[in-house]
């Protein structure tokens, strides 16, 4: 954690950015993967004839050699003020609360449960985390609606996406996406985002050797920790129904008077 702490540090400090930069900006286990390969793939389709992503895990191919685009999962408040007066784009993919916090349980899970026998966290207390905010990068609410708002006050600039959307309609998802990131000058074409979406989809990328067995090159993590089951509504095999409705009431309080609501994932 230390580690962790001293780089943000360090990006809060010396990160200078260009107009041109693109930062991923989501809060963990709302698919972070999932835009990284799509960005990657949107911005480097005809080029990357060998695909990239068929020998590197796509937290591995973000950031770019170039620093065009990278990601990081600060709360917008926390971003470099550099970054917040620039004009460089911002994507925030938000995931519905329940499903992120038992993505996140199961990724905890696997990365303490080194040792064989070692009993799983139990998920009362991931629950418990998730709601008081002490989780890492949270509070979760509070990272979602900053770039909630700042996606209302600047729509050229902060693109807010829903995973459970990228779900239901991903084609147009990924149109919307291609058009922030390409300034308009998107290619609409079906077969190139038919393309896109294939080289972007879970089942592919969780089947490919280098997530099956390799290793995170910027930390120690396995790549299969990144991919699981990527459905909507995966919570409800986890959480009770008073979980959840804790959960609800907690999201219908934050996210009061803001625009968002949970009708929306
Ligand atoms: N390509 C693709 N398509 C759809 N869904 C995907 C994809 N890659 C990862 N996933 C699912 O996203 C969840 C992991 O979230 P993150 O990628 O944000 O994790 S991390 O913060 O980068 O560690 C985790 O969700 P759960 O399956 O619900 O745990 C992954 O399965």
């Amino acid at each position: 954690m230390e580690e962790y702490l001293e780089s943000m540090a360090a990006f809060r400090s010396e990160f200078q950015p260009r107009n041109d930069d693109i930062l991923l900006t989501s809060f963990p286990k709302t698919g972070t993967t999932w835009l990284m390969a799509l960005c990657h793939n949107i911005l480097n389709l005809e080029e990357d004839e060998e695909d990239i992503l068929t020998e590197k895990n796509p937290h591995d191919v973000v950031p770019t050699l170039d620093g065009a685009y990278l990601a990081d999962q600060l709360p917008y408040s926390c971003l470099p003020e550099a970054v917040r007066n620039s004009g460089c784009k911002l994507v925030h993919l938000a995931r519905n609360p329940k499903d992120t916090l038992v993505s996140m349980w199961h990724f905890y899970n696997k990365i303490l449960r080194r040792e064989p026998m070692s009993s799983p966290f139990p998920i009362e207390r991931a629950v418990e985390s998730f709601c008081s905010g002490v989780i890492p990068w949270g509070p979760f609410y509070e990272h979602v609606v900053g770039y909630w708002e700042e996606s209302r006050k600047r729509p050229d600039e902060v693109l807010f996406l829903k995973y459970e959307e990228l779900c239901r309609d991903p084609k147009d998802q990924v149109r919307k996406l291609a058009s922030f990131l390409k300034n308009g000058d998107n290619d609409d074409d079906d077969d190139v985002v038919e393309k896109v979406l294939q080289r972007s989809s879970l089942g592919r990328l969780k089947e490919l050797e280098v997530n099956k067995n390799g290793v995170l090159e910027i930390v120690p993590i396995p790549n299969a920790h990144f991919f699981r089951k990527g459905t909507v509504g995966d919570w409800k095999s986890c959480l009770t129904p008073q979980m959840a409705k804790r959960i609800d009431h907690l999201t219908q309080f934050k996210l009061r008077g803001t625009g968002l609501s949970l009708d929306d994932f």
